[in-house]
């Protein structure tokens, strides 16, 4: 496994750059797995979601796999060497070159990472912004089976958003690149908006 992802390494350094990535933050619980599976139907992108790459590598065996399980519960944030590896290999398996990446750069460490091991700038950044309030109600009837969805994790993982990825959103933001949707509305209103941006982005150069 480690060899394939060290050839992906090499090989990529600069024709990473050839692929089209946009980054979906949010929230835990602002919809982000729900609005990119319906982005994919429309707009013939591969969906990569951070958090399920972690989940299937706990599932695979990894030696890796005890270390993310107590991260995931305890709502911290997976050193960035392993999800820029697992979101690289996805990348280079998919056979695609337009890339949903959806729950990351979850905090500054990630987004440094990602960046500067696949030189790859996101065309934007989708950015579901849902009160706490209704994310919580969401989760909590997710049903999911998720060992982070009970009120526990989840206030932690809120504080860890309100900490560490908010001012990753910021940074994009100050660049002009955040693209931000009212995520508190109903599921078909939010994917308006998101189409929207989606069908404006092929269009023009955002401003
Ligand atoms: N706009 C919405 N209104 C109400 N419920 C939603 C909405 N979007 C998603 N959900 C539900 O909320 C839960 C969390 O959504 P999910 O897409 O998994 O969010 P995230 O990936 O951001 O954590 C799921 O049970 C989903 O069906
Ligand atoms: N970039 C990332 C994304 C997720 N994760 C971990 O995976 C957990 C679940 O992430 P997720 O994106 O599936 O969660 P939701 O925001 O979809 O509810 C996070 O709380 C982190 O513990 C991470 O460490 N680094
Ligand atoms: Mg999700």
């Amino acid at each position: 496994m480690a060899t394939v992802v060290d050839a992906g390494n090499q090989e990529a350094k600069g024709t990473d750059k050839k692929f089209t990535v946009v980054f979906v933050l949010g929230g835990p619980g602002s919809g982000k797995g729900t609005q990119c599976a319906n982005i994919v139907r429309h707009f013939g992108y591969t969906h990569l979601s951070a958090g399920d790459l972690l989940r299937a590598e706990i599932k695979s065996g990894s030696e890796n796999g005890t270390m993310i399980q107590n991260m995931i519960k305890e709502g911290k944030i997976v050193p960035s060497e392993v999800t820029v590896k697992l979101l690289q290999q996805a990348m280079h398996e998919s056979g695609n070159d337009k890339f949903l990446i959806d729950g990351f750069p979850r905090n500054e460490e990630n987004r440094a990472a990602f960046e500067s091991v696949t030189e790859i700038v996101p065309e934007f950044v989708l950015f579901f912004d849902c009160s706490e309030e209704e994310m919580e109600r969401r989760l909590l009837s997710r049903n999911q089976g998720r060992e982070d969805d009970n009120i526990e994790t989840i206030r932690k993982r809120f504080k860890v958003f309100m900490e560490s990825s908010l001012p990753v959103i910021e940074y994009y933001n100050s660049k002009g690149k955040v693209r931000k949707i009212d995520a508190g509305k109903p599921v078909e209103e939010v994917f308006e908006a998101v189409k929207a941006v989606f069908t404006s982005s092929y269009d023009k150069v955002p401003a």
